[in-house]
């Protein structure tokens, strides 16, 4: 049996190799970008006029009273202030006149007008008109072929608003896996069912659905009955369509939990069965000869739940932090397994503190909806003492 890091590093190093696609823009939403974005032209592209008011050339014009020649809109083509003593009506997003540094604002100024002749005096004080105010300077954000987004980074509506202004209307992202969940299990009704006596109503499916669509993965889901052929011929076509599968029950002693062997009938490449932990010891992962990976996890649902969050969540997440708990109470563990324990984190004295909810084992997973996440204990100890630090695994607010 492997230990819980070796268990992660076979799982990190067996990542379903993701290719490239192009997608519309708007599609990119969520998905991880795979080519940097530069910026086409400077940022601004012109000197943008960011109020709208009169512009004038701040060292030529005569403070008492401007004439006012012209409007400049936004889209239209630069205008030329042709006499520098006198200003020119603009529109916040047109671009600056030639001839002109300044912007006031028509809040600040006052016009007149007699017969064709307009002019402006200021209602502020001359001492707060500032040369090269309300004027967004071209290239004062970005310069043209800088890099505006680096590849990698998630896709958000300011990343596609930045690509949008770059022209760029389809986008390269990484392709994101297909991914079957599947449950195994003849005591499993649907959750429209009423179960009889001997029957419960799958949850598991949902629980992992639920987790993946948090982080914006879509899958599909099957059910199985614990019956080799049906496993064998159903696995077989799943592993066809699909790059990645999360199954579920049927790892561990039983004698109808097929599964490990089921996937060895298939040709799939066993990287290890059984995990040094607690929940979750019969975990089995593997991958086909073309690279598709196969988590099989233990059927009890904290089991399968704390399997997905500590092996599957950090292969589809580009990014998982690192966290750390302050554990508020003594926990004895013997055996020489990792120990996850359900915990409720809190804040006291600005340190995140866990409350553990020991609960009745793994197949208590009314406990999970009191807790945001599992502590960590590690094999080498049998004693945590309340006040020490350990790893956290979050999965409330994925
Ligand atoms: N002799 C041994 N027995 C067991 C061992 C062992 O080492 N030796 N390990 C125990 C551990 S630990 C776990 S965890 C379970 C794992 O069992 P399986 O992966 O084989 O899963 P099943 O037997 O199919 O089911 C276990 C349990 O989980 C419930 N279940 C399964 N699927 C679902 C679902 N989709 N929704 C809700 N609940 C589900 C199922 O009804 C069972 O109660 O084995 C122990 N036994
Ligand atoms: O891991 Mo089993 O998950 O202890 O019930
Ligand atoms: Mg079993």
């Amino acid at each position: 049996m492997i230990s819980v890091e070796e268990a992660l590093k076979i799982v990190l190093s067996n990542q379903y190799e993701t290719t490239v696609s192009e997608v519309p823009l708007l599609s990119s939403v969520g998905r991880i970008l795979a080519e940097n974005i530069l910026a086409d032209r400077d940022f601004p592209p012109f000197n943008r006029v960011a109020m709208d008011g009169l512009a004038f050339c701040f060292e030529k014009i005569d403070f008492q009273k401007i004439t006012i020649k012209n409007i400049q809109f936004a889209g239209e083509a630069q205008k030329i202030l042709q006499d520098v003593s006198k200003g020119i009506e603009v529109m916040t997003g047109a671009i600056l006149p030639f001839g002109c540094d300044t912007v006031v604002r028509y809040e600040d100024i006052n016009i007149q007008q007699e017969g064709e002749v307009k002019w402006a005096s200021f209602s502020i004080p001359n001492e707060e008109i500032k040369k090269g105010q309300n004027v967004h300077l071209q290239g004062s954000d970005r310069k043209a072929e800088d890099v505006l987004l680096e590849k990698g980074i998630k896709i958000s509506p300011a990343e596609i608003a930045v690509m949008a202004s770059v022209g760029k209307s389809k986008v390269q992202v990484l392709s994101t896996p297909k991914i079957a969940i599947i449950s195994t299990g003849d005591e499993l009704v649907e959750i429209d069912k009423t179960p009889l006596a001997y029957q419960i109503r799958t949850s598991n499916a949902y629980m992992l659905a639920a987790a993946l669509q948090q982080i914006g993965v879509e899958t599909s889901t099957f059910h199985l009955i614990d019956e080799e052929k049906v496993l064998y011929q159903k696995l077989k076509e799943i592993i066809a369509t699909y790059d990645i599968l999360l199954l579920s029950g049927g790892v561990s002693a039983g004698k109808k939990d097929f599964v490990p062997a089921i996937l060895a009938d298939l040709g799939l490449e066993k990287l290890f069965h059984k995990v040094a932990q607690k929940p979750g010891k019969p975990m089995w992962f593997g991958r086909t000869p073309t690279g598709k990976i196969i988590f099989a996890l233990p059927g009890n649902p904290v089991s399968t739940f704390l399997c997905f969050c500590k092996y599957v969540l950090p292969t589809l997440k580009s990014e998982i932090k690192h966290e750390e708990v302050i554990l508020d109470k003594d926990i004895i563990f013997k055996p020489d397994l990792t120990y996850f324990v359900p915990v409720k984190t809190y804040f006291e004295a600005g340190k995140m503190m866990a409350k553990p909810f020991l609960g009745s084992g793994s197949a208590d997973f009314a406990n999970l909806t009191d807790c945001d996440g599992f502590v960590e204990l590690p094999t080498q100890k049998q004693v945590f003492t309340a006040g020490e630090v350990f790893g956290f695994i979050r999965f409330r607010g994925l």
